[in-house]
């Protein structure tokens, strides 16, 4: 049998990664990212072997850049394809591993969009579209939520009372699954730590940001809850606030809970905070000339995931180290460096001449001498959800 092709499809919050995904090769034929997708700078990157296109779509939303993405592939392709893999953000406890697309499967994911509003509506778009212009191939999803069913009952349940979780699923699932699943069997490749005897933090640092304890391969803590807005300080946004703020703002200021919601998942976080904006590039910049709403932003970030890493050291019989990744973790040195100085009752001290080579796809251990490791590991979903689609179709 020749190696197989699987176009791999993850519609983030803000942007879509695709790549083409040779099982027989690491590299990808066709990779690309929509980036800034909702804004004025929406652009499309891709690549094609070693060449390199960029176009700018002002505007464009998940479906306009689809509609350009998914004939780009088709045409790159060929009548190769073997399977398109998805990534879906929340699966509940109705998915607990990937599953082959069908009404049922549909049917599942709009039920949780409500518990994902930045997301899955994001991914039944890009299925959707797939699913019409691919009839004839296997679509599978993968769900960020699955990895994390392994946490314990302590680890999940809220201090609610039981009927909401029994009844009504109240529960804390967590997502960036796939992402964190990734990272911690690269970090065992890297250090020759096997999967089945380790112990890491992970901080998976994107658009949304979240940390996870995993032992032995398996998660046993994570900073999302009942959706993702639970946890870090993210791009837009909140993380944790005092659950009290609902109902203090809707009997101050008169807010539904339409603008409640809209405020803590749009408005909130990095782009909150600095008043300038979600991305940290743009506030490294700002920082830089002194903006002080920028600087105030780093530090809420840096100092909260510090205070999430902590927490989750609790979830681990040892530390043999801590994990950065998505694109603030794989490339900003200086969030890494600030973090760190505040986790020196973990002992993490930080190597600032390997920190500062460690961006742009750069993997590697940054920490100093007498420090557990510290790993930037660029992660890879498209290729994990290339290989969990394939698993699949094997079965
Ligand atoms: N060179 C860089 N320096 C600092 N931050 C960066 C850099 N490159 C990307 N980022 C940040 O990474 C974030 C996006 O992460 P990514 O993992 O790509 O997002 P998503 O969650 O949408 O998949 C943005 O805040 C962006 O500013
Ligand atoms: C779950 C989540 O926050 O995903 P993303 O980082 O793609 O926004
Ligand atoms: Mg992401």
């Amino acid at each position: 049998m020749s190696a197989r092709n699987i176009l791999v499809i993850n519609c983030g919050s803000s942007s879509i990664k695709f790549a083409l995904v040779n099982e027989a090769r690491t590299s990808f034929s066709l990779q690309g990212l929509a980036e800034r997708l909702g804004s004025p700078e929406a652009i499309l990157h891709w690549q094609l072997g070693e060449d390199k296109q960029t176009r700018k779509m002002p505007d464009a939303n998940h479906q306009a850049a689809l509609a350009f993405i998914l004939p780009l592939a088709q045409e790159v392709a060929g009548g190769t394809l073997d399977g398109i893999g998805h990534r879906v953000v929340h699966g509940g406890e109705n998915f607990t591993s990937a599953s082959l697309v069908d009404e049922r499967v549909l049917e599942g994911i709009r039920s949780s969009a409500q518990l994902a509003p930045l997301h899955n509506p994001a991914n039944l778009i890009g299925i959707e579209a797939a699913m019409k212009l691919f009839p004839g191939l296997p679509q599978v999803t993968v769900f960020d939520t699955a990895f994390h069913q392994s946490m314990p009952e302590y680890a999940y349940r809220y201090a609610v009372p039981e009927y909401l979780y029994k009844e009504h699923g109240v529960r804390r699932y967590g997502f960036h699954g796939t992402s964190h699943r990734y990272v911690s069997q690269r970090a065992a490749e890297m250090t020759e730590l096997p999967v089945k005897d380790s112990c890491w933090l992970s901080a998976h640092l994107g658009n949304g940001s979240s940390t996870c304890a995993i032992v032995n391969g398996e998660s046993r803590d994570t900073s999302m809850g009942l959706t993702p807005l639970e946890g870090l300080v993210m791009g837009t946004r909140s993380g944790d606030v005092d659950p009290n703020l609902h109902s203090h703002l809707a009997r101050t200021l008169g807010w539904n809970l339409e603008q409640i919601d809209n405020m803590l998942n749009r408005e909130s976080g990095l782009k909150g905070l600095s008043g300038l904006s979600n991305d940290m590039r743009t506030l490294s910049e700002a920082r830089a000339a002194g903006h002080a709403g920028a600087t105030l932003a780093f530090d809420v970030f840096c100092y909260r995931l510090a205070k999430s890493l902590a927490g989750m050291a609790c979830a681990l019989p040892r530390l043999d180290g801590l994990i950065f990744t998505g694109g603030i973790g794989e490339n900003s040195a200086a969030a890494r460096s600030r973090t760190l100085q505040f986790l020196g009752l973990l002992h993490l001290r930080i190597d600032e001449e390997a920190n500062a080579r460690c961006v742009f796809g750069v993997a590697g251990e940054i920490q100093s001498k007498d420090s557990p490791r510290i790993l930037v590991i660029p992660t890879n979903e498209e290729r994990q959800i290339a290989l969990d689609t394939l698993a699949l179709l094997d079965t």
